[in-house]
């Protein structure tokens, strides 16, 4: 879902170039299991390919990894995924927790980032891969799982030598189960020979054999399928499998472009600026990789707040909701951690000369108000009230205030972000995206109501899905509330087309995906 942490499908916006706190989420049928307590995990598979034998497997084999001679990267990767599983993490933290920190060099630092994102996508599939490689799949322990499931990973989807795969796979199996040699030894064989007829089924026309290609559990590609067409399916789903571009913003609200960008350039971060959907995003820019953002200098710009990371669509969708008629008032519903309030409040300075002075914030979690108020200080962002509620019920909150721009920034299903937020697709539930569109709707409706005369109600979302997107809207327009409303629509300079509503699609190097529906009140 969009945004940090909350039930299953949640994603966070934008914070570390790759890829979201404790969510208490699903994570899946494999990760449910606790630890074995018999020991078994090290046992050999029963085929011909068993190893010599290694004795009794320790008490407990569910350790934290320990390094044998796995690389450093794998090891921290490992760690990470067991983290992840332990603590029922968000791969974003626990690259920020376990990757991010360590002394290891910046080209490992990418490549552990690369292996803990690309496992937590597609952990269903290399479940089912390493299932159907071992004759009892339950006697292997969790933690013996995820060393197998990194090496399923490099070998299936990133294409490594298998030799130096099922090496390197056999030394982390080791380092959590040190008599599982054998076991993973014959298991990563298998692997290899598996790859040989991965998807198992011609991705063409079959959609369990097209899932399993990209990493995707099968109802979600089904679904992506039905809503985006087959190429808009393929599309997304193979720019999901990819590391995300990073986008930063430079805050106008503190800084000026130019001593960014320099400053940028210098730690060689190679700024260019950007354009979505045919538009040049004013202080946005794309860096050639996330290396720069840990140049000393670049870390300070970022305490300070002088910029901030964030992708590039969002930075967008600020821009066409602060717009060119300069707001008295904004109500801000669904505002997190603050990051579309910095980048509205940028916007504003930038576009003004002044950032909005009655700007109100509402949050439905307290701990994320706690937070905005922080990093708003911290970003210069002025603020006028920052509330907790349920912005379901607004006028609880704001009593009967107009303001002249009213902008849903909506919980949705995140399938926009699955680059950044590589856990959402094995979390989501079919019934999730329904559940959103219904939350959604409500709130835009609540909303609506505090729209001033000639003011702007404007509804965005991170995720693809037509039943959160513009079945919203639609709906909300054909309603009572509705009626008093009619659509800004998108002019794309690029195409010559107005578009009813602005949506980025996601493609492999570019943007996320988000959606954004503007609406203006009648005077
Ligand atoms: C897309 S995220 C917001 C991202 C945020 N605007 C930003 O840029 O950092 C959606 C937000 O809606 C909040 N939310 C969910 N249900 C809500 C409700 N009923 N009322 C108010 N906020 C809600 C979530 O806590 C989450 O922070």
């Amino acid at each position: 879902m969009h945004d940090d942490r909350r039930a299953p499908g949640g994603r966070r916006d934008d914070r570390r170039p790759q890829g979201g706190g404790p969510r208490r989420d699903d994570r899946g049928g494999r990760d449910e299991r606790g630890p074995r307590r018999d020991g078994r995990d090290d046992r050999r598979p029963q085929h011909d390919e068993r190893g010599p034998r290694e004795g009794r497997p320790p008490r407990h084999d569910d350790r934290r990894p320990r390094r044998g001679h796995a690389t450093e990267a794998r090891g921290l990767a490992l760690e990470a995924i067991h983290q992840m599983r332990e603590r029922r993490a968000f791969a974003q933290d626990v690259i920020g927790s376990v990757v991010d920190t360590s002394k290891i060099s910046r080209e490992e630092r990418a490549f552990a980032t690369r292996l803990v994102l690309g496992v937590a996508s597609t952990r269903g599939t290399l479940d089912e891969v390493i299932d159907g490689c071992m004759d009892s799949p339950d006697d292997a322990s969790p933690a013996v799982r995820d060393a197998l499931a990194l090496s399923a990973y490099e070998i299936i989807f990133l294409q490594k030598s298998p030799h130096a795969a099922v090496d390197q796979g056999v030394e982390l199996v080791k380092s959590v189960a040190p008599r599982a040699g054998g076991l993973a030894n014959a298991v990563l064989r298998r692997v290899v020979r598996a790859k040989e007829s991965f998807p198992f089924g011609d991705p063409r026309t079959d959609i369990r054999a097209y899932a399993r290609l990209h990493g995707f559990p099968t109802w979600l590609a089904e679904r992506l399928v039905r809503d985006l067409g087959p190429q808009g399916a393929h599309d997304l789903m193979a720019a999901s499998n990819e590391p995300a571009p990073v986008f930063i913003a430079v805050n106008a609200c503190k800084a000026a472009d130019e001593e960014v960008v320099s400053v940028l350039a210098a730690a060689h971060g190679e700024p260019e600026p950007v354009e979505v959907a045919g538009r040049r995003v004013e202080g946005c820019y794309r860096l050639a990789s996330g290396l720069a953002l840990l140049d000393g200098r670049v870390r300070r710009m970022l305490s300070q707040g002088l910029l901030l990371v964030s992708d590039a669509t969002s930075q967008a969708i600020a821009s066409l909701v602060v717009g060119d008629a300069e707001p008295a008032s904004f109500l801000e519903v669904g505002a997190g951690r603050a990051t579309k309030t910095i980048l509205d409040q940028s916007c504003a300075r930038r576009r003004f000369g002044r950032q909005v002075a009655g700007y109100v914030t509402v949050d439905a979690h307290a701990f994320k108000t706690k937070l905005l108020a922080e990093r708003a200080a911290q970003y210069g962002a002025e603020v006028a009230e920052a509330l907790t509620g349920d912005g379901r019920d607004l006028d609880a909150l704001v009593g009967d205030r107009l303001f002249d721009r009213v902008f849903v920034d909506a919980p949705c299903t995140g399938l926009g972000t699955l680059r950044r937020h590589a856990d959402i697709r094995w979390r989501l539930r079919p019934e999730t995206i329904g559940e959103q569109a219904a939350l959604g709707a409500a709130l835009l409706a609540s909303a609506a109501a505090h729209v001033a005369p000639g003011g702007t109600l404007a509804y965005a979302t991170c995720t693809v899905t037509a039943e959160e997107n513009a079945q919203v809207v639609d709906a909300f327009l054909a309603s009572e509330e509705g009626a008093a409303f009619e659509v800004v629509p998108y002019a794309r300079p690029d195409l010559g087309v107005e578009l009813p509503y602005f949506s980025v699609a996601l493609e492999p190097g570019g943007p996320d995906a988000h959606f954004l529906a503007l609406l203006r009140r009648r005077a």
